[in-house]
């Protein structure tokens, strides 16, 4: 059963690029939040500036957020937002477990799957902070668009829809819109998987393969995203929708994006150890976690695959793409 629940105070828990926007977006829509971030230093300059310059520059701290290295804020909070590296999830909802407000439901924002555990973000709540709902919210957003305030749609999901409903009601700004559904599995896949598939488009890009060659890679990959989804029981139209296709769409079309700047850096043939330019892309710690489990189900994931062998450099990027158009013909399913 559902109560409902009364959301004044937000706690963001990680103050990255994304963290940082949607600190921005939750005191946009009213609430008092507190904006969480390990290094002291780093938060005494924002705290300082009323701005993340490190991470989200040219970009002013809205008033009402609150940053602050100690957990006293976060302890307080009604809703969690958090908002650090898939790969640093555990760690970060294992120190906070203890602490939050007892009923305070979780948002992960992060895109990914764990490396080792192979486990989706939600499942990473449900074993880390035992009792507690787990939400994610995912979908076509770059930190900065959203922090600049433009238009922008995501999707929120909760195996509670009218958790997910209510959540979505007190994030929601006028340019920043959320649509809600109980298809938690749907939503946390979709997010996850486009990022390794960004990483295919920008390869692509980077050694000039043209226009045409980027839109068979996101059909494609959304046709392989789509398949692994229905294995690990996502319904169709929220793979369609924007944490999936829309995601897609986004990451696959845009210099933005950091996994399609990536892989531009390596079609062009820069070194891995030097190609991500030092910023996070999730699709390259994703990318063998999601073969494994597409492996287990027998799900064919071909772009996928050659991205991780591309990554773990069992395969030179001519090899990889000579990979692909060497498959053979089939039906278009
Ligand atoms: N940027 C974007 O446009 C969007 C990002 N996302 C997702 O959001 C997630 C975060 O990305 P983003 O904010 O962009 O990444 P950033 O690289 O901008 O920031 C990541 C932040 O996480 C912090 N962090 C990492 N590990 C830990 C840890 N163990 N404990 C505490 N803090 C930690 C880092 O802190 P420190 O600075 O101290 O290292 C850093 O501030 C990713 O999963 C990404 O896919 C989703 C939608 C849009
Ligand atoms: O998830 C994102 C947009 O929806 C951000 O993409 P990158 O992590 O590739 O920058």
């Amino acid at each position: 059963m559902t109560h409902h629940h009364a959301f004044t105070r937000i706690g963001v828990i990680g103050a990255g690029a994304w963290g940082t926007a949607l600190a921005n977006v939750a005191a946009r829509a009213g609430h008092s939040v507190d904006l969480w971030a390990r290094d002291a230093h780093h938060v005494a300059a924002i705290a300082r500036d009323r701005v993340n310059a490190k991470k989200l520059p040219g970009i002013a701290l809205d008033a009402k957020v609150s940053p602050a290295s100690d957990h006293a804020g976060i302890a307080a909070a009604d809703l969690i937002l958090l908002v650090v590296p898939t790969q640093s999830l555990r760690g970060v909802a294992q120190r906070f477990a203890p602490i939050l407000k007892p009923g305070a439901p979780v948002v992960v924002c992060a895109k990914g799957i764990e490396q080792g555990t192979d486990l989706f973000v939600s499942d990473i709540i449900a074993q880390t902070m035992p009792g507690r709902q787990p939400a994610v919210l995912s979908g076509p957003s770059f930190a900065h668009d959203v922090a600049r305030g433009l238009p922008t749609a995501v999707t929120i999901a909760a195996s509670d829809a009218a958790l997910a409903e209510q959540i979505g009601a007190a994030l929601a700004t006028p340019s920043f819109r959320l649509y809600h559904t109980d298809d938690l599995r749907g939503v946390e896949i979709g997010g996850a998987a486009k990022n390794v598939l960004a990483i295919a488009c920008g390869i692509a890009a980077g050694r000039g393969l043209g226009a045409s060659a980027g839109a068979a890679l996101v059909a494609r990959g959304f046709a392989e995203l789509s398949r692994f989804g229905r294995a690990f029981g996502a319904r169709g139209e929220t793979l369609m929708g924007l944490s999936g296709l829309g995601d897609l769409v986004l990451t696959c079309g845009s210099i933005q994006s950091r996994n399609f700047a990536l892989g531009v850096a390596l079609g062009e043939g820069m070194p891995l150890a030097r190609a991500s330019g030092g910023k996070l892309a999730e699709g390259a710690f994703t990318a063998s976690a999601i073969l494994d489990l597409a492996r287990k189900r027998h799900v064919e994931m071909p772009i996928s695959q050659a991205v991780d062998a591309v990554l773990a450099g069992r395969l030179d990027i001519g090899g990889a793409i000579d990979t692909l158009l060497a498959r053979p013909l089939r039906g278009e399913g």
